[in-house]
């Protein structure tokens, strides 16, 4: 911690606001729309609108207002090649090469495409290895997979259990990485438990046994360091909308080892070809030489586009020192939550140690889904609910204050205290 906070009570509103005031990452908020009625602690689940984004947003529609179908080719971002531009921006967020990265689809659709490319059951190896905890919408997508193979999925897809229902052991993991495995497909960070997982060791492992390996990293970019391309990772996919701020259904990303590259897509369409050969619109398919090749059909550009605002404030920021502050931050909610909400019923369900710990803070509670809604409702704060019983909070480096973490803490104990969420009916609402 600080210096000259020594004296101070560690606990106290004041040691929140020199945390602040020492915080070099603390400008940072200006650049958001941050409603001064509430304090937001879900941008694990959609991050805020920064002022660059709407900007580039505007200035993308401006290109349409004003130039119409030119907008492909003219203007400050020729359209025809944002992908690649923002796939360039994106690369040292998880330790690649430009042209390892694209920009394009959804997190789901990229998935898909991964699996149609990289799952080639041979022989024995027929099977995926996933686990019990991933995003639903991951296991969705891995079961249709095999179905289109022709396998059954109660057969063909292993879940890796945990042993506690909210981490997964690495040891685990690895046992289950038999001869059997064509293809791993794993969370780079659990999205309720935050759990960070070793990607380096579980893809040497995973390599050492044939084995090709992916990672969802939708809980991690934006929010952790990768070297993907160092950790020698076949592929990993991402959406933009968390910890990236590209907004509501905002573009995904995908990665592709270059040691890929030129493999054929499992679906191909006409925005994976060469740039050069693309408007030839010659039946066949020169494929592009890089992960582009991965991009199906024309890319959503207005969903796009307000990731070149967000993506600047990235480079200038620096992924180590927002992990730097993530780390502090959030084990700063840690000790708020232990010094004044202990006896109440919480349990801390994220890792503790730093090397194991994602961005938010996950605490468990049975009755969450009620303390979250007298969180939101009444105290102004948000977080978000999880079934069965967790309460997310993502105190985000690059918009979130201290004082808001203590503040947040403070209120969460005013709902227990005064047993607000008694108004409430313990069921989540729709979307959280
Ligand atoms: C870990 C994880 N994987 C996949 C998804 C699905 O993403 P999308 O709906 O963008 O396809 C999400 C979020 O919704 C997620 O958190
Ligand atoms: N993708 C979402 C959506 O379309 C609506 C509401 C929330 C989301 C989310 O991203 C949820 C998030 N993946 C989670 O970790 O729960």
């Amino acid at each position: 911690m600080v210096q000259d906070q020594q004296d101070l009570d560690l606990y106290s509103k004041e040691y929140a606001r020199q945390l602040d005031e020492h915080d070099e990452l603390a400008s940072y908020r200006d650049e958001f729309y941050i409603n001064p009625n509430s304090i937001y602690m879900d941008g694990n689940s959609l991050g805020l609108l920064s002022k660059r984004a709407e900007q580039s947003l505007l200035d993308v529609l401006g290109a349409w207002k004003h130039q119409g179908i030119d907008g492909w080719t003219q203007g400050q971002y020729p359209w025809f090649y944002l992908a690649e531009k923002l796939a360039a921006m994106s690369a040292p967020l998880v330790g690649a090469s430009a042209d390892e990265v694209i920009v394009t689809g959804s997190t789901t659709v990229n998935l898909h495409q991964l699996v149609a490319t990289f799952y080639k059951p041979q022989g024995i190896r027929t099977k995926i290895l996933a686990d019990e905890l991933n995003f639903p919408s991951d296991i969705y997508a891995l079961q249709s997979q095999l179905k289109l193979h022709g396998y059954d999925p109660d057969e063909h897809l292993i879940r890796v259990a945990s042993r506690d229902g909210r981490f997964l052991q690495e040891e685990d993991i690895i046992a289950a990485m038999t001869e059997e495995v064509a293809l791993i497909v794993l969370p780079a960070v659990l999205y309720r438990s935050g759990q960070l997982l070793d990607m380096k060791r579980l893809s040497a492992e995973a390599h050492a046994r044939g084995i090709l390996i992916g990672f969802d990293g939708c809980h991690s970019v934006g929010s952790i360091p990768h070297s993907f391309s160092e950790w020698d990772v076949d592929f990993a996919f991402w959406c933009n909308y968390k910890y990236l701020n590209s907004g509501p259904g905002g573009t995904a990303s995908l990665y592709v080892n270059r040691k890929h590259h030129g493999i054929t897509p499992g679906l191909t369409g006409w925005f994976g070809s060469h740039k050069d050969k693309q408007f030839d619109m010659e039946h066949q398919f020169h494929q592009a030489d890089t992960a582009g090749a991965f991009q199906i059909g024309t890319p959503n550009i207005l969903s796009m586009a307000p990731l070149i605002g967000s993506l600047e404030l990235f480079a200038e920021a620096t992924m180590e020192k927002l992990r730097q502050k993530s780390l502090h931050i959030t084990r700063y909610m840690m000790e708020l939550i232990k010094h004044e909400l202990s006896d109440m019923g919480f349990t801390l369900g994220n890792p503790t140690e730093d090397e194991r710990r994602g961005g938010h803070v996950s605490l468990e509670h049975q009755e969450a889904a009620r303390i979250c809604k007298a969180l939101k409702e009444l105290q102004h704060i948000v977080p978000d609910f999880r079934a069965p019983n967790i309460i997310r909070l993502a105190p985000v480096p690059l918009y979130t204050s201290y004082s808001d973490v203590w503040e947040t803490v403070q209120r969460l104990k005013a709902v227990m205290v005064d047993k607000q969420y008694e108004k409430f009916a313990n069921m989540r609402d729709v979307v959280a």
